[in-house]
């Protein structure tokens, strides 16, 4: 943990302060399930922190959109772990947003924004250095929806599990079609996680 949030200090407060969230309100809320709460920092926390690892350690270019964050998964955890950053939660249903609202506001992070909207809804809106998401839509839906959030040389980051291959395979032409170049996957979070996470990343031309 002290590798994405430090051994003590805000990072490390703030992100034990979501997990107590997370595991009252979180499920009380319906935003997460309770068989998640034994394993809600290696499946959860620290598998999103991971992506941070792709992340320009100098600081990002522009603006970070997390898209379809529900209970801020990855993009609350790594507005935590990077104060840096400044991330906006992007979400289209009402009581995840006012949770996610709430939660912010107790954080107390200020590099945190939260939009009520469909992704589709934002073109032309909204422009990001970077999309993440995770446990959204197959690659080939989540495309057409990340593709016009991102400035060019912006990069999708999708975390996928074993399907990741396949869904890059399928996704092949709506990747070129939206100009999404060098699909592929990484793996990220091996010094911390029994099970790295997988990401798919791919740059906007
Ligand atoms: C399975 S949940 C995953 C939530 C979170 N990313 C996680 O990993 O726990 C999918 C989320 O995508 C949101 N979503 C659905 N359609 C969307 C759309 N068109 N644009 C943005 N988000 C959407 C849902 O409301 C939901 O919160």
């Amino acid at each position: 943990m002290a590798a994405y949030f430090g051994a003590a200090g805000s990072r490390r407060a703030r992100i034990e302060q979501y997990v107590g969230h997370l595991s009252t309100t979180g499920v009380s809320w319906g935003l997460i399930g309770p068989r998640e709460l034994p394993r809600i920092w290696t499946r959860h926390v620290l598998n999103c922190a991971a992506v941070g690892e792709l992340f320009d350690p100098e600081g990002e270019q522009g603006p970070v959109a997390d898209l379809g964050s529900g209970a801020g998964l990855p993009g609350l955890v790594l507005a935590i772990a990077r104060p840096d950053v400044s991330i906006t939660l992007i979400e289209p249903l009402e009581r995840r947003v006012e949770w996610l609202e709430m939660v912010c506001d107790d954080l107390g992070v200020d590099n945190v924004r939260v939009v009520r909207a469909r992704a589709e809804d934002l073109v032309d809106e909204e422009i990001f250095s970077a999309v993440t998401s995770r446990a959204v839509k197959a690659l080939s839906g989540l495309v057409p929806w990340t593709a016009p959030l991102l400035s060019p040389g912006g990069r999708m980051l999708a975390m996928k599990g074993r399907s990741a291959e396949d869904e890059i395979e399928k996704a092949g032409k709506t990747l070129r079609r939206l100009r999404l170049d060098g699909a592929r996957v990484v793996t990220v979070g091996a010094a911390v996680l029994a099970e790295p996470s997988r990401v798919v990343v791919a740059t906007r031309r």
